[in-house]
């Protein structure tokens, strides 16, 4: 159990993203940021200076419990202030779970910028994984725009609104390829044929493997909105990492990952070691207007720069969600995987609407838009600051005759920034409820992240969500983990325990919805917290109450 001690320099650069070059948010002069690898029980000590001139940042270890540790979660408003130009932040948490895991800023749309990385903890020195595998590569998926992020963010928050659209390229650890694609010989795009003499900053990473090993491919999306297909043609993969947890191995062709999500898959070199095969990543839930991205997995018996003579892997229909839902119902615990208690304590109804304040275009959680306040919760609740946020209990539910599958009748929503607060160690439901968005005959996928906890997912099902549902929840062998999906007009049930003192996001992980409102905040036992940073607290009404007293940890 080692301290391992980082320096982060987040600025922006110049990068060749997708052979264009583009204005990139990078740290210590990377995109994406360095890899953090680490052991489960290390402590990390990340020192982050801000060296953009004109705005904060803040970084979110993602997926990590920060148990004990809630001021080091990296939100913005939420756990702490936003870092000023120029400033130092120092977060010091526990990494308690071996998985694969990623890192992001939590301030505006800066995800979206390219503030992203990989965090990989690995089991203690002695301890096995339940599966075997001889190397490992990870890959880190994106999404990009050649508008920048405050473009888009003024055109979310404008009248008439101002949709960011679809990605122009999709990235595999920061590299695309925009004006060309290795496979264009093999599309009827008409898109150019990419050439790599080697060495450009945009050529894709090859995976170089040897023939009959096992390898484990880490995949995570920190993708902005879009939700990914991954497949490496003739190759069969073996899913059996989910969000950190280890889950049932089963066998797939391809794999459907949602912006938020990791899974680890093992790979089987066991094809002819004498030809190239494609890696492709494609986009899958919305229409897609993205080239699919593609690398090249080569067995190091012949050169990479061969092409494969087995055809694109064929990204599967972007709007077949019972392929995407068969998918996701195929992930189950694996057995030694913490259960999920027996009954919750409390349930809570979300209701995910699209809707309008003021003529703005935001989307809702019950019919409130979240709309960060200055002062991070966290401070604020802990020093019963009141005129912080709305201190009025946040809805539970919404109107049983509310009907999902068309437009909302009433589509004008509020502004809010409540809480839901939970009793220390309560066990409580949640269902993400969908419905149909602003326009007739849409209702959209949305991958759900939870800050601070894991959660049992424990259903997933069409149409409004019904008591004699919870006849159906999987309580045996759930999968445990802290990004789930809701698809259209559907709805999702998920349980956790409130067991870990502090104010926590949880929100649709598609950065400009998120923007845009779709997130809530959840607390417990904030009293219990100890030991805030003061410079966590240095804004808002947390700030003014601190010039009150010493400088120093409360
Ligand atoms: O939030 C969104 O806005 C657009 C569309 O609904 C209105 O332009 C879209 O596809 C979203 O996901």
């Amino acid at each position: 159990e080692k301290v391992r001690h980082y320096q982060f320099d987040v600025e922006y650069i110049f990068k060749k993203v997708d052979c264009l070059e583009h204005v990139v948010m990078g740290i210590n002069g990377q995109f994406p940021g360095p890899t953090i690898r680490a052991e489960a029980g290390d402590t990390l000590d990340i020192a982050l200076t801000n060296k953009l001139h004109t705005e904060g940042t803040v970084i979110h270890w993602h997926g990590i419990r920060m148990k004990g540790t809630p001021w080091a979660d990296g939100t913005a408003s939420i756990s702490q202030c936003a870092i000023n130009p120029g400033e130092t932040f120092h977060y010091r948490f526990k990494v308690d779970k071996a998985g694969t895991y990623f890192y992001h800023g939590h301030f505006g749309m800066q995800r979206s910028a390219g503030l992203y990385g990989s965090l990989i903890v690995d089991l203690p020195e002695g301890q096995k994984e339940p599966f075997h595998y001889d190397e490992e590569f990870n890959l880190l998926l994106s999404d990009w725009w050649h508008t920048g992020v405050h473009e888009q963010e003024v055109g979310l928050s404008s009248i008439p609104f101002k949709w960011i659209g679809e990605p122009q390229t999709l990235l595999i650890n920061g590299r695309g390829q925009f004006d060309c694609s290795l496979g264009a010989k093999f599309m009827s795009t008409g898109i150019p044929q990419c050439n790599f003499k080697g060495g450009e900053e945009c050529a894709p990473q090859i995976l170089h493997v040897l023939p009959n090993k096992t390898y484990r491919i880490r995949i995570a999306s920190t993708t902005a909105l879009a939700s990914l297909n991954f497949a490496i043609s003739n190759h069969k993969l073996v899913v059996v990492e989910a969000d950190g947890n280890y889950v049932q191995p089963f066998v797939v062709d391809d794999i459907d990952i949602y912006s938020g999500e990791s899974y680890s898959i093992l790979l089987t070199t066991d094809q002819n070691p004498n030809q190239n095969y494609w890696v492709s990543v494609g986009v899958r839930g919305r229409k897609p207007n993205t080239t699919q991205a593609l690398t090249i997995l080569n067995y190091n018996t012949i050169s990479a720069s061969v092409y494969p003579i087995t055809p694109l892997p064929e990204t599967p229909l972007w709007n077949d969600f019972e392929r995407s839902k068969a998918f996701t119902k195929k992930i189950v615990a694996l057995m030694g995987t913490p259960q999920p208690p027996k009954y919750s304590n409390k349930r809570i109804l979300l209701l995910n609407t699209q809707n309008r304040v003021n003529g703005y275009t935001k989307w809702s959680i019950n019919n409130v838009s979240l709309s960060l306040p200055p002062t991070p919760y966290l401070g604020a609740i802990k020093f019963n600051l009141k005129g912080a946020f709305d201190q009025r209990p946040s809805p539970t539910t919404f109107p049983d005759d509310y009907d999902i599958t068309i437009p909302p009748k009433n589509p004008n929503s509020t502004i809010g920034n409540g809480v839901y607060m939970f009793e220390n160690g309560e066990v409580v439901d949640v269902i993400l409820q969908n419905a149909n968005a602003l326009s007739a005959n849409a209702s959209e996928i949305h991958p759900w992240h939870l800050h601070g906890h894991d959660f049992w997912v424990l259903g997933y099902g069409e149409g409004k969500f019904k008591e004699e549902d919870t006849k159906n929840f999987n309580l045996k062998n759930p999968p445990y983990r802290n990004t789930v999906v809701i698809f259209p007009y559907g709805w999702t049930a998920l349980r956790f325990k409130a067991d870990n003192p502090g104010a926590w996001a949880f929100h649709c992980h598609i950065e400009p919805h998120l923007h845009m409102g779709m997130g809530v905040v959840f607390a417990e036992a904030v009293q219990n917290v100890k030991r805030i940073p003061a410079e966590a607290l240095a804004c808002g009404l947390t700030g003014k109450f601190l010039i009150n007293k010493n400088r120093g940890h409360y």
